[in-house]
Formats: structure tokens, C-alpha cells, sequence
């Protein structure tokens, strides 16, 4: 079967990207939220999105029939905050944040309302019809990863995940945004942009906190590692990744395998979950979110650095999954992006292995290396 044929009647992302000779390409990715709106059949799955060759013997994903979900490390921020139980519950934070990379975190103070109306913020701008949501919300011509659409697209043939994405800005505010184009918010709903920059402002104390207890976590002064992260220059990007039901999870993936490129990562996810897979040893590991308004916290390559590598930032991807749909808003914490960053270590015995590396070189280099199929992407800060 064609190409063409395999996508009748489908709606396409237009995507630019830098190719390998350096030149400005533009293609067409499908819309997977209209895809699996269409309905395919078993044996037209589109090939762009065969991530799993059930041809190679144990090349399959890992399945909820095959793997047990696991509740990740869950770290309660009220206890950090009281005298009588913050040093044992720092030292779970340095185990979870050492041993997973990732974990849960409750009682962070956010209400249930701001929380609540970001979920409906991201519900209703993926409820729009795709030229509704095309109508109001920027895409970038330029390879930055942000608007709606797909993002890491370097080919016209490269593997698809089976996810829609939309990326914004969100700090630093720009006061030339209208012109420079950094930002990007969707109109609909009306209320959107309220809703996520509240959620923002507020997660932001809490990671902004919680960077504290890291530090104090490694017997660190409790600044270590938030000194990195300046109020008016660090920036903070949003991406809202939508997973629609798969006709074929034994076939796609919800997101390739990745570490963030971030200080801090802070996940909300909704709808279904047990789609989250972190690399524990050799093993993909799902991971089960109690539905109680926990966040998951993950240690981003840049703080895996800054932690001189105490902390290791999680392999992770997502399954896809049949018959539900999940959202998940991915929050990027990072230090401004001109600025440099390099190991804390606590004592002068403790022998450095990251070099120092300007926030903005790291993540260029992130970006133009990725996807990979193994974590690759830290080497360029390591000393070896
Ligand atoms: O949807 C998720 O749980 C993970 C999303 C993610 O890893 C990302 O956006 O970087
Ligand atoms: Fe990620």
C-alpha cells in the first residue's frame, strides 16, 4: 500500500526542520488525534508509526499484561516543610531522587482548583476541531520545538510517535513577544492562558522549594542549586503532550524513549494512567500515579550535572494504549539560558566528572542530537 493511501482522508501538521545538509525542510506529519478520531483498521496501521517490529523477537513494548505497574517514591512536601519529620523525609528524597531519578510528590501546597482548571485548560484546546485549534494557536517555521504539532522532527521518514503536542513559553516573560514570536498561547479556551501561567506561578514555589531540599538532601547549603535558578531569567517552557486511544499499542509508542533536558521536570497527567515507563536497570518499568492530584518530580540532564551526578536523569517513554485517551502537562525548569552551570560537590575530595556548560550550548546540542536511541545526550557534559 502507498503512502498516500495509508493516510486518506488524514489531516497533517506542517513541520519545519533543519535536515543534515543544513537546509530548511517543511513536511507533512499526520495529526494522530485525528487519526485515531478516523478510526483505523488492525492491518492499515500507518508504518511511519510502527515503532515495535513484532518480527524481532523481543522487540515488543512492555504491556501492563507483562509488567505489574509501580507507585514511584512518593515524598510528602508538608513533611520536608515540619522540623520533627524533615531529615527523615530528606533522606527518601536523596534515595528516590538517587535510586529513580523521579518521584511523586504530595500535600505541594497547589490547590485542587489551579490544578483542576490547567486540566481543563489543556482538556478543552485538544476538545477543538483541529482547525479550530490550527486557527488559534502560532506554530514556529523555525526548528524550536514549541507550538502545536510534533516536536524532534528531522526527517521526512523518521519514526512517529503516537502523541500531538503543543509547547509554550512561559518564562521568561518577553516584552517583545508580539513581534519575536517566543511565545505561543492558544485563544481557546478563552481562559487558557490564565489557567496554565497560574499553575506555573504556583509550581514554581513548590520546585523553586524543593530545589532547597535537593541541595539539603546531598548536605548541600540548601542553595546549591537553587542559586542557578535566577526569578527573572530562568526559563520555563509547558508542553502538553495528548495521547489518543491506539488501534495498535503493540505496535506504537506514546513518546520514544528520552531524558529531559531540564534542571527539573514536573508532570501532571490525566486521564488514563500506566502509560509512563522508566528505565530501572534493564527493565521498563510502568509507573501508577494514585489519582489524588500527586505530581511526578524528574531529575533533568541539567541537574544531573549541577548534582555533579549524584542525581541521574530518568530514560523514559510512554506507551501507547488502547481504548483510553491521557493527557500529561510537562513542566521544563530551567536555569537562564545564557547563564553557566556545573557540579556542586560538597566537599574538595569529591572528584568532579561533569564539566561546566552553558545552559543554552546544552540544549541546543540536546535538541540537535535527539532522538537517540540510548542517553547520549549527557555525554556532552562529561568528563572522561
Ligand atoms: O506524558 C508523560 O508522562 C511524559 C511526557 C514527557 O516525557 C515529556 O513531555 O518530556
Ligand atoms: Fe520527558
Amino acid at each position: 500500500m502507498s503512502t498516500n493511501e495509508q493516510y486518506q482522508g488524514a489531516k497533517f501538521h506542517e513541520v519545519s526542520f533543519i535536515d543534515q545538509n543544513g537546509e530548511l525542510k517543511t513536511t507533512k506529519i499526520p495529526v494522530v488525534q485525528e487519526l485515531a478520531r478516523q478510526g483505523l483498521t488492525n492491518d492499515h496501521f500507518p508504518k511511519r508509526f510502527i515503532a515495535f517490529q513484532p518480527t524481532i523477537p523481543g522487540n515488543r513494548p512492555t504491556s501492563v499484561d507483562t509488567c505489574t505497574p509501580v507507585t514511584p517514591p512518593v515524598i510528602d512536601v508538608a513533611k520536608l516543610q515540619r522540623a520533627a519529620t524533615r531529615e527523615s523525609e530528606l533522606r527518601r528524597l536523596a534515595e528516590a531522587a538517587k535510586e529513580w531519578g523521579t518521584f511523586l510528590i504530595t500535600n505541594h501546597g497547589l490547590e485542587d482548583k489551579v490544578l483542576g482548571d490547567a486540566k481543563d485548560a489543556v482538556k478543552g484546546f485538544f476538545d477543538l476541531s483541529f482547525e479550530e485549534k490550527k486557527a488559534n494557536v502560532g506554530s514556529y517555521k523555525s526548528v524550536d520545538n514549541m507550538g502545536y504539532g510534533k516536536s524532534f522532527v528531522k526527517s521526512e521518514d523518521q519514526l512517529l510517535d503516537w502523541t500531538d503536542r503543543l509547547t509554550m513559553k512561559a518564562a521568561p516573560l518577553d516584552p517583545d513577544e508580539a513581534t519575536n514570536g517566543l511565545v505561543v498561547w492558544p485563544k481557546k479556551p478563552a481562559n487558557f492562558r490564565q489557567a496554565i501561567e497560574k499553575y506555573v506561578e504556583k509550581s514554581r514555589e513548590v520546585l523553586d522549594g524543593l530545589l532547597q531540599d535537593l541541595a539539603a538532601s546531598l548536605s548541600l547549603d540548601e542553595n546549591a542549586f537553587l542559586q542557578y535558578f535566577e526569578p527573572k531569567q530562568s526559563e520555563i517552557k509547558v508542553r502538553v503532550n495528548y495521547y489518543p486511544p491506539c488501534p495498535r499499542p503493540d505496535l506504537a509508542i506514546g513518546i520514544l524513549p528520552h531524558s529531559d533536558a531540564s534542571g527539573l521536570t514536573l508532570l501532571l497527567e490525566f486521564g488514563a494512567t500506566s502509560a509512563l515507563q522508566v528505565l530501572k536497570g534493564e527493565v521498563w518499568t510502568t509507573l501508577q500515579w494514585p489519582n489524588n492530584n500527586s505530581l511526578l518530580v524528574n531529575i533533568g540532564d541539567l541537574m544531573e550535572i549541577i548534582s555533579n551526578g549524584a542525581f541521574k536523569s530518568p530514560w523514559h517513554r510512554v506507551r501507547a494504549q488502547h481504548d483510553v485517551e491521557r493527557y500529561s502537562l510537562a513542566y521544563f525548569y530551567n536555569p537562564p539560558a545564557k547563564s553557566e552551570i556545573g557540579p556542586e560537590v560538597g566537599g574538595d575530595s569529591a572528584e568532579v566528572t561533569y564539566k561546566k556548560v552553558v545552559v543554552e550550548d546544552y540544549v541546543t546540542n540536546f535538541y540537535k542530537i535527539s532522538p537517540r536511541p540510548s542517553k547520549q545526550t549527557i555525554a556532552y557534559a562529561k568528563i572522561t
